[in-house]
């Protein structure tokens, strides 16, 4: 039976038989199962013997794949070589055999599983037909799963002693069928084999009588591999097509988009996208770190892992007065950092905008308490532009801005301040200070801090400033401004600020001196009983920025209360308020009413609270990593606070470090039409030059449009109007953020040019 046999296009199929890296002949030579084209039979280091069924690795070092990307790249080629040989709208089938097990290591030492997830093949598991064989097969299969590999189907040999093909039926998922083959007859006796290696004429003649026999049933694998794989083909193009009748999308005008992303998996910095137009899937580096969350890379197993334990172990029990392992060893675990030397509780909720809304209800008890005040209109005092969340007290925490300007409710309740930002423009650190502030400068050195700048990302967080002119000048207009609101009769109830960066209002890089001196401000104004000050730091926390609290490591303050989520997790919505002692004594009381009325039914949920401890403990090995690796930018020490030091132990006295090639920045800051560069950490925003600023702008959206084209180079980008905004993971390879920073650099210069040809 050939390839057409098995469907109308078959034409071909291929079979690269595992890589165990030493010299392998199969003595049973007789597997002449699918016949390749004579040209495919030189592929670099592997060799197709002749009869085209097996792959012969000649022992050798330079054979000896230790480098999983490398072994990636040589079976991409092999089967690309494949399909490019098959005759036009020809269906082939190629097999990816391994050997020793889903998790026996490769070279690198990777296991398999790990090391093949990235193509994501259906998998399919030759499952154990002897004693011992369900356990094996169904070990094996949940490891698949677990990592997110379709497994249309498990093959065993049929053996009615142990029928293990029944249990193994009753026990996988539905998607999954099981599929028995009889088995082949036994070998002849090893002493015949020892002393003449090749097979006897009887052996060969058992053997092709037995191949015959188990055609139909091969061929019934076939056919059901054919069908999954044109039903995955519908669901994609299913998904393509009914997406925008179905979905309602977070943050887009449905009556401007345009096709969807269509994803089918992820896996590191990558998203794998279906192609409608070529009907195959191709990569698409998450540029957004799907909306600030990713910190180390998609379909991470250990955090697949976390999850299932925890699932396993809990699935989800309730939280007031209960206590589960995870929780409290991850409450222990951010008091300890980012909460050290401040924090004591730690109240957990589902995502950024419960925890700051947890956050706003204490700060304002804290206050109603400490300044014996009786149902109080309070305002927060906050940054203009800052952004807390959707939901509409957090959002009434926010200035009136894009985000709550249609919507009905929304009431902002505060005191906002125009921030001084900074960007990265023609070979300088520039500070940018609105009129507002300028306004309240001595007139005589109000030119000099107008054109305050820097040579060094560093030099911009040194404390040293604090004694600067411009110092002055912030605390001179942040005075004038409380003043006057509280001369309005305005009550604060909180400080409430971004640290470092406003995310969602564009990616604006606040002068942390700025930030320092409100936080001063704030706190020096009633001293006997202080506003809180409270750290969203939803987004710039968790390492976003090379910190665990980049408002303890680069501002050089503490906070009383801060929330945290995104990066905490990476996988499953989980977030967490963290507050000290003084705030959470302002609860305590004998009746349950003064209690915080506040909890989300997966409250302190035990799969999130796993997979943050293990998300934790990736984020500091990697953290410590670039910290101990010599010559890194992290391990040269410089501006960060003391106050790190006590943040996460002694080894936090690191740089701010950027994960983009400062040489790539300066070329695109270089550029006409960007009107500045911020890098901090694993975020890169870049401002366009345009007529409008803002969300608004449509400034960015063709760029966005043009990198997510291509095939290998291709970008996912969302844009903040007129801002262009990437992030990496700290696990992001330098040589993928060089291409995709190069990618970016000849996309604005192309843009350019055509603007100029326009
Ligand atoms: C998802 C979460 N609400 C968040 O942080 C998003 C901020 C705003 C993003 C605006 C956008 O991408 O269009």
């Amino acid at each position: 039976m050939n390839a057409n046999d098995m469907h109308p296009r078959m034409a071909a199929g291929s079979r690269l038989p595992p890589i165990q890296g030493i010299d392998h002949t199969e003595p049973r030579g007789v597997l002449r199962r699918l016949e390749l084209p004579e040209h495919i039979t030189n592929v670099p280091s592997m060799t197709f013997s002749r009869d085209g069924s097996y792959l012969r690795v000649v022992e050798g070092a330079e054979n000896r794949v230790t480098d999983d990307s490398v072994l990636r790249d040589r079976i991409a080629h092999a089967l690309d070589a494949f399909a490019a040989q098959l005759p036009p709208a020809a269906l082939g089938m190629a097999f990816v055999e391994t050997a020793g097990g889903v998790l026996s290591p490769t070279m690198s030492g990777s296991l398999q599983a790990d090391a093949y997830r990235p193509f994501r093949l259906p998998a399919v598991l030759v499952g154990d037909s002897n004693l011992g064989g369900i356990s094996t097969t169904l070990s094996s299969y949940e490891a698949l799963r677990i990592r997110g590999f379709d497994v249309p189907c498990v093959v065993l040999f049929d053996n009615p002693k142990y029928q293990n093909h029944d249990v193994i039926e009753r026990c996988v998922d539905k998607d999954t069928r099981v599929f028995t083959i009889p088995a082949p007859p036994p070998p002849p006796p090893a002493a015949q084999t020892a002393s003449s290696p090749t097979p006897s004429p009887d052996d060969l003649a058992n053997m092709s009588a037995y191949y015959a026999a188990a055609d139909p049933h091969a061929a019934r694998v076939v056919h059901h591999l054919l069908r999954t794989h044109a039903a995955r083909l519908e669901r994609l193009n299913h998904l393509a097509t009914a997406a925008d009748t179905r979905l309602w999308w977070p943050f887009t005008q449905h009556a401007a988009t345009k096709a969807p992303t269509v994803i089918d998996s992820a896996h590191g910095d990558d998203f794998v996208v279906f192609d409608a137009s070529r009907q195959s899937t191709r990569a698409l580096f998450d540029a957004c770190a799907s909306w600030w969350t990713q910190a180390v890379g998609h379909g991470n197993p250990r955090l697949a892992r976390a999850a299932a334990r925890a699932a396993g172990r809990y699935g989800h029990v309730i939280f007031p007065e209960a206590v589960h392992e995870p929780a409290m060893r991850l409450a222990e675990r951010l008091v300890a950092s980012p909460g050290r030397g401040w924090a004591s509780r730690v109240f957990y909720s589902d995502d950024g905008s419960t925890a700051t809304e947890v956050a706003l209800k204490m700060a304002f008890k804290r206050v109603v308490v400490s300044q014996g005040l009786v149902k109080p209109r309070l305002d927060v005092i906050g940054i203009e532009g800052a952004y807390h969340g959707d939901t509409i007290g957090a959002m009434s925490a926010s200035n009136p801005n894009v985000y709550n300007d249609k919507v009905d409710w929304y009431t902002g309740r505060g005191v906002w301040l125009a921030p001084p930002t900074l960007v990265f423009k023609d070979g300088a650190y520039r500070v940018r200070i609105p009129d507002a502030v300028l306004c309240d400068a001595d007139p005589a050195n109000a030119a000099a801090v107008a054109a305050t700048t820097f040579a060094s990302r560093d030099a911009v967080f040194d404390k040293s400033r604090d004694n600067s002119a411009l110092a002055a000048v912030y605390r001179a207009h942040i005075a004038s401004v409380l003043d006057a609101a509280e001369r309005e009769g305005r009550v604060f109830g909180a400080l409430m600020l971004e640290p470092v960066l406003l995310g969602a209002g564009g990616m604006l890089w606040v002068d942390p001196l700025f930030q320092r001196e409100l936080i001063r401000a704030v706190r020096t104004r009633k001293p006997d009983a202080p506003v809180p000050v409270i750290y969203d730091e939803v987004f710039v926390g968790m390492y976003r920025l090379g910190f665990p609290s980049a408002g303890a490591s680069l501002l050089h303050e503490t906070p009383d209360i801060a929330c945290y989520a995104k990066c905490l997790t990476g996988i499953v919505p989980l977030a967490v308020t963290l507050a000290s002692e003084h705030i959470f004594e302002a609860f305590l009381a004998p009746t349950k009413v003064d209690a915080l009325l506040h909890g989300h039914s997966f409250t302190a949920h035990p799969v999130g609270c796993e997979v943050a401890l293990e998300s934790l403990d990736m984020l500091e090995e990697l953290h410590n990593a670039r910290v101990h690796t010599p010559g890194s930018d992290a391990a040269s020490g410089s501006a960060a606070s003391a106050a790190s030091d006590n943040q996460a132990g002694a080894a936090q006295s690191t740089a701010i470090t950027s994960v983009w090639d400062s040489a790539m920045l300066d070329r695109i800051a270089a550029l006409p039409c960007v009107q500045g560069v911020v890098a901090l950490g694993t975020v890169l925003a870049i401002e366009l030059a345009a007529s409008q600023q803002g969300y608004a702008s449509t400034a960015a959206a063709k760029i966005v449009q043009s990198l997510r084209a291509g095939d290998g180079d291709a970008v996912f980008a969302r844009p903040l109007g007129n801002v262009l905004y990437l992030m990496a993971t700290h696990e992001t390879p330098a040589a993928r953020i060089g291409d995709v920073l190069g990618r970016v650099h000849s996309l604005l210069c192309d843009d350019a040019d055509s603007d100029r040809a326009a």
